[in-house]
């Protein structure tokens, strides 16, 4: 597809991330996702407790290839088949989701602007800023309701890998940020000038 713009949203875990996605999503219809939650490898092969125990937090543990691969196939107007990911089980389902090309594609995750191949690809690059506390706050709610994990292990966790890893892969990706949205996805002033940025450049077919 010809004009096919790629816009990037990163930060850290539970920063806003997806709140951000939704909201550019919500511009028109046909605009697609690619998350890199979707991209995580599969560890079947592993026992239940080794899973446990990966970093999920290093790139090794994602499939940027494919990744990668996915978003080249979409800037040449092919669809794709996106894995599935199940958090609870730390695997991919049998199942993929069909995504066709769109004018519009937002990628998010914690570490696309870690990648320097996947950066070049993102036409705006948008990094969402939330102090630790509150995305901390924020995991420990969304982990135990949704990702079927307990207290214990969410802090294990978080001092093992989540927290180094931001510190080393995440944060310092935010220098290749074009827009940084401070304090989270319900910066209405910030998402707001993000949005008639998105809807000026959707009219007009290109990037300025
Ligand atoms: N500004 C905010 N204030 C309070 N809660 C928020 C805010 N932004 C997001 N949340 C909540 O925090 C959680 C993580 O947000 P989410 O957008 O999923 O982050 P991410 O995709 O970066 O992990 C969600 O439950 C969401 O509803
Ligand atoms: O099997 C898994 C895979 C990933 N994680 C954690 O997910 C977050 C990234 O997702 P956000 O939606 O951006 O929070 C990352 O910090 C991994 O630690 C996991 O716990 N288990």
């Amino acid at each position: 597809m010809n004009n096919c713009i790629f816009v990037g949203v990163a930060g850290g875990t539970g920063s806003g991330k997806s709140t951000v996605s939704h909201e550019l999503m919500n511009i028109k219809k046909g605009i697609v996702q690619l998350e890199q939650d979707a991209y995580y490898k599969d560890l079947k092969g592993l026992s239940v407790e080794e899973r446990a125990k990966t970093n999920f937090d290093h790139p090794d543990s994602i499939d940027f290839d494919l990744l990668i691969s996915h978003i080249l196939e979409l800037k040449k107007g092919n669809a794709i088949e996106r894995p599935v990911y199940d958090f609870t089980t730390h695997s991919r389902k049998k199942e993929t989701i069909r995504i066709e090309p769109a004018q519009l594609v937002i990628v998010d995750g914690i570490l696309i602007f870690a990648i320097p191949e996947l950066r070049k690809l993102l036409d705006m690059k948008i990094f969402v800023d939330t102090d630790d506390d509150e995305r901390l706050l924020r995991r420990i709610e969304r982990d135990i309701k949704e990702r079927g994990r307990t207290f214990e292990s969410v802090k294990e966790q978080y001092l093992k890998t989540v927290k180094p890893m931001h510190l080393e892969f995440v944060e310092p990706s935010k220098r290749y940020a074009d827009v940084i949205i401070p304090r989270g996805g319900k910066n209405r002033v910030a998402v707001n000038m993000v949005i008639a940025k998105m809807k000026r450049i959707l009219q007009k077919g290109h990037m300025d």
